[in-house]
């Protein structure tokens, strides 16, 4: 069994559905096991800025896919929920990154592990702190709660706690 953690954002609406449905939908395969959600968190969006703000969360899942059909099966989810790459960075119903994979450290040109922005971001890292901080970062060697750390206090404060679902 493997442990991976994966990063959900949305900020078109209905947000909180389009995390909601994500989630269903990962829950609904049989390879798939959601073992914790972290708070949802509302957050400026972070490099196109011309748009809405996100929700954010991570979630912690175990599954007997390998990496490649985990994120084959993340961007189905996409697809279903509508999502349409329009603008790079830009809003999006439904993201999924997949953070980290057990202890891989991997690059293939569809995919990268850990994921190569996630410690640059605090919607990502303050989701994943929550869930684990002691989760870590192979390419770093460093747990989450060390990054989250290391990332300007203005951004990490200016995370607004939204609820749970
Ligand atoms: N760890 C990963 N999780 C999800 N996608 C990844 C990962 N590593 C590489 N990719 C690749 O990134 C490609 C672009 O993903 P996407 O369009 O979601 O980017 P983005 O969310 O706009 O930007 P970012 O990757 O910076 O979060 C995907 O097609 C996928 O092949
Ligand atoms: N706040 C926030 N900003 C973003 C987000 C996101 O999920 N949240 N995702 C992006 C591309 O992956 C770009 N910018």
């Amino acid at each position: 069994m493997n442990i991976a953690y994966i990063a959900l954002g949305s900020n078109i609406s209905p947000r909180e559905a389009f995390l909601k449905d994500a989630i269903s939908l990962l829950v609904e395969h049989e390879d798939i096991t959601v073992r914790k959600k972290s708070a949802v968190y509302e957050t400026a969006p972070v490099g196109y800025t011309e748009q809405n703000d996100f929700l954010n969360m991570a979630i912690q899942v175990e599954t007997d896919l390998s990496p490649p059909l985990l994120l084959e099966y993340c961007q189905g989810i996409e697809q279903e929920l509508g999502r349409k790459r329009v603008i790079k960075w830009g809003p999006r119903t439904i993201d999924l990154d997949i953070l980290l994979y057990n202890q891989d450290d991997m690059k293939t040109e569809q995919l990268t592990i850990p994921h190569p922005h996630m410690h640059e971001r605090a919607f990502v890292m303050v989701p994943l702190a929550d869930l684990n901080a002691q989760a870590f970062l192979p390419h770093l060697q460093q747990t989450a709660g060390e990054v989250l750390g290391l990332l300007p206090s203005e951004e990490v404060r200016s995370m607004k706690k939204w609820g749970r679902i």
